[in-house]
């Protein structure tokens, strides 16, 4: 479509290239973010549709250390320039930096709940329930929750797992709400979990825009629909994963907000079988959030988290 065309930092009309997966919730949300940038700059946003590995072998998403496998493949493409940027949900970045790539913007957040699944509430899932999780942060907090529940390790997109609560073989799942409304299947929510039942993963709800860091005409564009508030609580909240050399696998929940102008923050750490949590909250000035992130991390780990995160049951 736009073949041949200079795509120098002056070439105003020229669509930016969005590298997606082209999974339903991929595509909503890189189209949610194609769709702002285009009323706030005026640019338009063209969506180039990537098949990555993870996309036709699911045995290698497992091998390959889970949802890595989708942000390295999009990654590629922005280094080699086949796409200007991506848009990943940003629970699933690893912490660590990666070289020649900038986090451009973190849009305003959705919600960062956790959602019960289910025809009915927790409370109201009969004794001994089949509920399903393959995320070990779930399942501790679910297994503190409702110690009596079975709870039931699942893979699979958010859809799969919604057919199996459907078609009787669990009772529950829990996934993300931000998730769900992404993917328009927020009849199927029964419960939505407080933060104070249920932590959330390090980011969860919130996007991340990724291009090169070289590109900085690219940089100011994307920083249009950036969120300040967004970024300050993301900070906060993976900054504890990477003290802890946690991914998104780990049993670790975080949750951060601004109210009046302090940034509270929150973090669980639980031990696989839910038999012992441990959860320290703290507040700070909202632009010294990775800091509060540290401290509240090595707090964690001077009362013992990551001898709890080394048992598995
Ligand atoms: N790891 C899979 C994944 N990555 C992002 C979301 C949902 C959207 C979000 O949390 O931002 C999900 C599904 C889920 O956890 O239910």
């Amino acid at each position: 479509m736009s073949e041949g065309l200079s795509r120098g930092p002056g070439a105003a009309g020229v669509p930016l290239r969005l590298g997606t997966r082209k999974s339903l919730m991929a595509t909503t949300q890189s189209q949610r973010v194609a769709d702002l940038l285009t009323e706030r700059t005026g640019r338009p946003v063209e969506l180039v549709g990537v098949t990555t590995q993870g996309d036709v072998s699911k045995a290698l998403v497992a091998q390959m250390g889970g949802t890595g496998v989708f942000v390295n493949a999009l990654r590629d493409k922005i280094l080699s320039g086949e796409v200007d940027f991506a848009v990943h949900s940003l629970k699933d970045l690893p912490t660590s930096e990666t070289p020649g790539i900038a986090l451009a913007a973190t849009p305003r957040r959705d919600d960062p709940r956790d959602a019960l699944c289910a025809p009915v509430k927790l409370a109201d899932l009969p004794r001994g329930a089949r509920i399903g999780t393959g995320s070990p942060r779930r399942m501790a907090q679910l297994r503190a929750l409702r110690p009596d529940l079975d709870v039931v390790p699942i893979r699979g997109n958010a859809d799969t797992r919604l057919a199996k609560v459907t078609d009787g073989e669990l009772d529950a799942v829990v996934l993300a709400h931000a998730g769900l409304k992404r993917i328009g299947r927020l009849e199927a929510v029964g419960e939505v979990f407080d933060t104070d039942q249920m932590l959330p993963a390090p980011g969860q709800g919130a996007l991340a825009l990724e291009c090169r860091s070289d590109r900085t005409d690219l940089l100011e564009l994307l920083g249009t629909v950036d969120d300040a508030a967004t970024r300050r609580a993301v900070t906060a909240e993976r900054s504890i994963l990477a003290v802890l050399e946690a991914g998104c696998s780990a049993p670790v929940g975080t949750y951060a907000a601004e109210i009046d102008e302090k940034l509270h923050l929150t973090a669980t750490v639980a031990a696989y079988d839910g038999s012992r949590q441990i959860r320290l909250s703290a507040s700070g000035h909202p632009d010294a959030a990775e800091q509060l992130g540290r401290d509240l991390a090595d707090r964690l780990l001077a009362q013992g988290a990551d001898q709890l995160m080394g048992e598995r049951d």
